[in-house]
């Protein structure tokens, strides 16, 4: 993060060519060529342990690319075979937190649009508002509410990408929706994988008590840091666009109460449960028209 760009209220922009030649960089070093995208977030990473015929790249290794920089993000890109279907995982994120700007955190995201991919998949670990949701259920994502203050769209637009103003009320694909809510009944899933709305804050702290009423308030059912940024570049560049998230506490919602957020138990919870949302994402991902 010592890039002298990296100045000006955090407005370090990357351009279509820069990203093009990291995208021909990576096409350069593997065979695979998926149209599938799959981002783990915190503690999800372990999907990549079903991916065969695998080509690993460490994201250190990518000239330009964004490098994570917490726990439960193992930063590596992974090509390969999941349920016969070509796909490349990011087995960690950035996170616009970690100091980076809102255009490098989802570079990632342009590169693989430049690499062909139509779909993406992005999970993350998420802190349930929802009083009805455990520790350990997933929620499919129907609509986010950006809380966050950034947005990667903000700056010069161009049109390689998208359009100046692009549509964000079906940003999260309906059949796909669906499709997974489907899965998860066949699965016998169905008392824990629910559809809801995600909302980020920029982080790094957890929220406060007023804060989680708040969103509660809104209609959120839960919370974290990530994803929005990288939703709201794929649905500018014409992804089809399906998120979950893995409800890995429960929020603070009473004044004064003992227990807080912390992250060992967000990375607790994922090592638990994601098992579930392994097995759910490979169904989709086998069940998918590509
Ligand atoms: O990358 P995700 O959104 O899964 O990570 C969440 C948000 C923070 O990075 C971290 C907090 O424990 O988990
Ligand atoms: N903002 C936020 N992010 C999370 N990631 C996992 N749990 C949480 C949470 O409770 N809040």
């Amino acid at each position: 993060m010592s890039d002298d760009k990296h100045t000006v209220q955090n407005m370090e922009s990357v351009t279509f060519e820069e990203i093009q030649q990291i995208a021909d960089h990576i096409l350069a070093k593997v065979k695979c060529r998926p149209k599938l995208g799959i981002i783990c977030g915190s503690g999800l990473g372990k999907l990549a342990d079903m991916v065969e015929d695998k080509e690993v790249i460490p994201y250190n290794e990518i000239p330009g690319f964004p490098v994570s920089t917490v726990p439960g993000h193992a930063g590596k890109l992974i090509f390969g075979t999941l349920k016969d279907k070509s796909v490349v995982l990011m087995q960690g994120r950035v996170h616009c937190y970690e100091g980076y700007s809102p255009q490098k955190t989802v570079l990632p995201v342009r590169t693989m649009k430049l690499m062909g991919i139509k779909i993406l998949f992005v999970t993350n670990a998420a802190g349930g508002i929802n009083r009805n949701y455990s520790v350990g259920d997933m929620m499919v994502i129907k609509d986010h509410l950006n809380l966050s203050g950034v947005n990667p769209l903000v700056g010069v637009n161009d049109e390689r990408f998208g359009p100046r103003f692009p549509p964000m009320s079906r940003a999260y694909d309906s059949e796909l929706r669906k499709l997974a809510l489907g899965i998860a009944k066949e699965m016998g899933f169905a008392d824990f994988v629910h559809e809801g709305v995600y909302s980020m804050m920029i982080g790094p702290n957890f929220e406060t008590v007023t804060e989680c009423r708040l969103l509660s308030m809104a209609g959120v059912d839960a919370t974290g840091m990530s994803t929005i940024p990288e939703v709201l570049v794929a649905k500018h560049c014409d992804m089809k666009v399906f998120g979950m998230s893995l409800i890995t506490n429960k929020v603070i919602m009473e004044y004064d109460q003992e227990t807080t957020a912390n992250h060992e138990e967000v990375l607790e919870t994922g090592e638990k449960r994601s098992k579930y949302t392994q097995q759910l994402i490979a169904e989709l991902v086998k069940k998918l028209v590509i």
